[in-house]
């Protein structure tokens, strides 16, 4: 599991090894991190090579200069453009001079002419040291038009702690009103003493650096299979990112003695004359995900039987038989008929994930949602961005981590709210951020195998966060294989389902 931390968290833990350990050390460990992930992604040799800092007034601009003192003793051609001449950082420029690196002022109102974007366009490697921690977004508009102008160089593009445009705590580039805020489109971020939640939303490739003192990771995950240490490991953090081998231990196979994950039949409520295709994408998501039974209840029996002929099928709900957790939405019609069905499963005890048109008609019947709430029982909303603003039509999307978990602490249910980054978010903030899947992903039908696959998951008795985490994490390694195959079209993702986990 990737941990992630708040700026403040990270601050904190830094502050106790700075006293310990004078900040000087923490930023020459930090910079050396720095300069060996570019001296490890140049071609060499590196003599005859360059780089260029984006040195900005605080600390982070300090690790660029230091991080470039160290790579021009490697024998790289280094120039430093300064944001604010008179405030960069001393020890780091002056380890700059000394180690025979060029420096430039940039002009404060026009840092990006001519000569500067030509060595940007030059340079092998650019270093963005312009904001770190401290900053929020959007950047200042000097700041923004050097990294605009860095943004369009071919060089190998790195990131000092963070990409200079994003929020540390959300990921977030500013109000969406503002236009295209402007970020440092780094091929890698070095980040130093604990990831932070922002980057697990808005850095790609990332590498972190341990500088000495980094926050409490809180009780770790002990391999054993129990869903419930896992869970409090990630309560005990910001967030966190799910990885291959959290899968294996989530998921484990069956027979490997973790009957508890094996159990459990999921119901499917989905499909409608209208939608028949949506029944079966999500009922295929299901099946495919774990062995053991899959009930269907609703329109479409014949066409899901015929072609999941495993799965047992019923007219609706109330003659389905017993279920560990209903899956309800999916191409099911808003009408009025769809609407009773709805409230019907809402009005049941076990897990209840509301996907599609389900979330269409909660909008608007917001006390179903509620009811459920006040009675304690499990409910996980997964909508797209359309969705999740008829649910929550005050919460603006431009923070999508301070949306999601501000939607699920209100509504009392778990959101897990699609996209290139999806993020879950539990009532008590337990927060898992996605980082599998390919933008091949955007395809019709996808979110209805999706909602199959967590569905099952839910049903197998993990936590909410955790059966919505792994399975937005298996369906995006699935979407990568079907990318990687050549295969297109939801129900591609079938088929990748199991070997999806690695
Ligand atoms: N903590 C540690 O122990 C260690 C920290 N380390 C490093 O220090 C970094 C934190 O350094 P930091 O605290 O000096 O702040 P930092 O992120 O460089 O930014 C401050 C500057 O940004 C400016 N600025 C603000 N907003 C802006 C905007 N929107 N757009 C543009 N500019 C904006 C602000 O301007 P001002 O408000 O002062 O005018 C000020 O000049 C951390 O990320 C890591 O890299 C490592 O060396 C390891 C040890
Ligand atoms: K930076």
């Amino acid at each position: 599991m990737i941990t992630a931390y708040t700026a403040a968290q990270i601050r904190a833990a830094e502050r106790v090894a700075i006293d310990r350990d004078g900040d000087a050390t923490l930023m020459r460990r930090a910079s050396t991190a720095v300069a060996s992930v570019v001296a490890e992604r140049l071609p060499h040799p590196l003599p005859g090579r360059s780089a260029v800092l984006l040195v900005g007034a605080g600390n982070n601009g300090g690790d660029a200069l230091w991080a470039g003192a160290f790579l021009r003793r490697r024998g790289l051609a280094v120039t430093a453009l300064l944001l604010q001449p008179d405030r960069a950082h001393p020890a780091g420029l002056a380890a700059l001079r000394r180690a025979g690196g060029r420096v430039l002022a940039l002009d404060p109102g026009d840092p990006a002419p001519a000569p500067v974007r030509a060595l940007l366009t030059s340079a092998d490697a650019v270093i963005d040291g312009i904001v770190g921690l401290a900053a929020r977004p959007p950047l200042r508009p000097g700041a923004a038009a050097l990294v605009a102008a860095a943004n369009t160089s071919p060089a190998l593009k790195v990131a000092v702690d963070l990409p200079s445009g994003i929020d540390p705590d959300t990921g977030a580039t500013g109000p969406a009103d503002d236009g295209d805020p402007v970020v440092f489109a780094a091929d890698v971020t070095v980040t130093f003493g604990g990831v932070k939640t922002g980057l697990l939303l808005a850095a790609d490739a990332m590498v972190s650096v341990g500088i000495g003192m980094e926050p409490d990771p809180g009780p770790a995950p002990d391999g054993t299979g129990s869903a419930e240490r896992f869970a409090a490991a990630a309560a005990a953090v910001d967030a966190i990112a799910l990885t291959d081998a959290d899968l294996r231990v989530l998921l484990p196979d069956p027979g490997a003695g973790a009957d508890k994950f094996t159990d459990g039949l999921v119901g499917i409520v989905a499909g409608s004359p209208g939608y028949p295709g949506a029944a079966v994408l999500c009922t295929g998501g299901a099946v495919r995900t774990r062995p053991g039974m899959v009930r269907y209840a609703g329109a479409q029996a014949t066409a899901v039987v015929a072609r999941w002929p495993e799965v047992v099928a019923a007219a609706d709900p109330s003659v389905a038989g017993r279920v560990q957790a209903w899956v309800i939405g999916p191409g099911m019609g808003t009408d009025a008929a769809a609407g009773e069905l709805l409230a019907d499963v809402l009005r049941r005890d076990e897990p209840v994930l509301v996907d599609a048109d389900g979330l269409t008609l909660l909008g608007e019947h917001p006390q179903w949602l509620s009811e459920r709430t006040a009675r304690g029982a499990v409910t996980l909303l997964t909508p797209h961005d359309r969705e999740f603003t008829r649910v929550f039509p005050d919460l603006p999307l431009d923070d999508r981590l301070t949306a999601t978990r501000t939607a699920a602490r209100r509504s009392g249910a778990t959101v897990l709210l699609k996209g290139h980054r999806t993020i879950v978010a539990d009532p008590h903030g337990t927060t898992v951020v996605n980082r599998s899947g390919s933008s091949w992903l955007a395809t019709a039908g996808s979110g209805d195998v999706l909602s199959g696959v967590i569905g099952s998951l839910l049903a197998a008795g993990l936590p909410p966060v955790l059966a919505a985490g792994a399975g937005a994490f298996l369906h995006g390694r699935a979407g990568e294989r079907v990318h990687a195959a050549g295969e297109a079209g939801a129900q591609a993702l079938w088929s990748h389902l199991r070997a999806a986990r690695v």
